[in-house]
């Protein structure tokens, strides 16, 4: 990984949730690859915005390796900053009254936290895998793009052996130890718009399809309701057709779809480029097999610097306030590795 950063060549390295098994994915030249129509095979990198070109990293080399990282970051009290938090409780504001208004639904606001680091980026990596077992970690570099890495709890789709998965997911709240999660109507009703959402766009594309009861799960220092969502796309649907039925998800972006789009390009406060884009493997071992997940939970590298993304779902019942303190829990899960 090291050697990759050096001489400036495309790679990946990640771990699947709940899997014990690295992969690292190697390119053998600097050129920047895009997939138009997710045909080709390898290891896609797309940002929030598609049109703005989804990366594909060409697995010239393939390397796979049994690890076990359980390097629990100790869990010293963080001091975060409150920059910013006028700019977001504004956005915020914002958000309800489009809301209000009855222009959207839904829709997930977010912000950039700027800051200075010495860590090395191999460590960085390491402390990710060990901290966060459950989640899709990742390191991706690529000298024409810039290096990332992240934890994320959200899979946008996994496809092998013609069955679907996907997941419904929203709502958080903090990690206590020993207690369980107790979600008020605001979060369930949060996640089951998200369920209806997935239902109506990627319902006829679809043999059957099922959504089980919503579950508390665990994503670090944080809580979050998801049902599994899983059937059989019909014969020739194609993976672009399902890709583009589920991104971006409700759960990055908002109620209706375009709409919540067009709202978080025109008043966020920066440009999310990865942030809320979508990752994984594309046709690499199998046609018409995909295992993509949400970038979430994400940084963005360069040499002493990191940029942390963090946002949360506005809906008519949010409280600007809690919405700040949301995006600074969120913004833990990376915080804590720095
Ligand atoms: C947009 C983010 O989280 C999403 C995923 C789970 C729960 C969310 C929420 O409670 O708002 C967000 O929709 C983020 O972490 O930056």
């Amino acid at each position: 990984m090291g050697l990759g950063l050096e001489i400036g060549l495309p790679f990946v390295a990640f771990r699947k949730p709940n899997e014990q098994v690295l992969t690292a994915i190697f390119q053998s030249n600097a050129n920047l690859n895009i997939t138009k129509d997710f045909e080709d095979n390898g290891f896609v990198f797309a940002p929030f915005s598609l049109n703005e070109g989804v990366v594909l990293i060409q697995p010239d080399e393939v390397f796979q390796t049994h690890v076990l990282f359980e390097s629990e970051v100790k869990n010293k009290e963080l001091v975060i900053s409150e920059d910013g938090q006028k700019e977001h409780i504004e956005l915020v504001e914002k958000g309800i009254q489009a809301i209000q208004s009855g222009e959207l639904k839904k829709v997930v606001l977010s912000r950039k936290i700027d800051l200075k680091i010495s860590k090395n980026p191999i460590q960085i990596f390491k402390d990710v895998l060990g901290n966060y077992p459950n989640a899709f970690c990742y390191f991706f570099h690529h000298p024409k793009v810039g290096t990332w890495c992240g934890a994320t709890p959200e899979t946008l789709v996994r496809i092998k052996d013609g069955q679907l998965k996907t997941m419904s997911l929203a709502a958080t709240l903090p990690y206590e130890e020993n207690k369980q999660p107790e979600w008020g109507a605001k979060e369930i009703e949060e996640q089951q718009m998200v369920s209806d959402h997935i239902k109506d766009s990627l319902g006829n594309l679809m043999e059957d399809l099922i959504i089980e009861k919503a579950e508390s799960i665990r994503a670090g220092k944080l809580w979050h309701l998801r049902s599994e969502v899983k059937g059989v796309p019909l014969p020739n649907t194609s993976l672009s057709e399902i890709i583009n039925s589920l991104h971006p998800t409700p759960a990055v972006c908002g109620i209706p779809t375009k709409v919540a789009q067009d709202f978080i390009l025109q008043n966020e406060n920066y440009q999310r480029t990865y942030y809320t884009g979508f990752l994984g493997e594309l046709n690499l071992w199998a046609p018409k097999e995909a295992s993509l997940f949400v970038n979430l939970r994400c940084m963005e590298l360069s040499s002493n610097h990191a940029a942390i993304f963090v946002g949360g779902g506005i809906t008519a019942g949010s409280v600007p306030e809690q919405e700040w303190i949301e995006t600074q829990n969120k913004s833990k899960t990376m915080l804590g590795i720095l």
